[in-house]
């Protein structure tokens, strides 16, 4: 179960709504609706990650965001990109699935 939950949660066309805080910090990177892909998740997500220079200048790979609602959202101070397994179980914490 939990195999298929990753691999699920990491298909990139899986529609998703994100809880209300979620979806206030993606409309902060540009989105403009209420459902969405995962690809589409990622693509905000990393947005909004790169408009606040949340990433380790030295460690590109890092991202920092104790100081961000972010963090809040996700449940740590930082996290790197390279863990897939671990941001996709993060994020989809802060979304409900939609039956399409
Ligand atoms: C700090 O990161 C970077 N820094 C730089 N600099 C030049 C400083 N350039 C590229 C990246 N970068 N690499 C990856 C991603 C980015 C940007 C878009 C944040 C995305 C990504 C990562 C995390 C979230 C979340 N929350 C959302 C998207 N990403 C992805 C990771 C996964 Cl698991 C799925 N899809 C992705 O696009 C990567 O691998």
């Amino acid at each position: 179960a939990d195999e298929e939950l990753i691999t699920d949660s990491a298909d990139e066309n899986k529609l998703v709504r994100p809880k209300l805080e979620f979806q206030s910090l993606l409309q902060l990177a540009g989105a403009t609706k209420d459902v969405f892909t995962m690809k589409e998740v990622m693509f905000y997500l990393g947005q909004y990650i790169i408009q606040k220079q949340l990433y380790d200048h030295k460690q590109q790979h890092i991202v920092h965001c104790s100081q961000d609602a972010l963090g809040r959202l996700l449940g740590v101070d930082s996290f790197s990109v390279k863990e897939p397994r671990a941001l996709f179980a993060m994020i989809t914490k802060n979304l409900e699935t939609v039956k399409s």
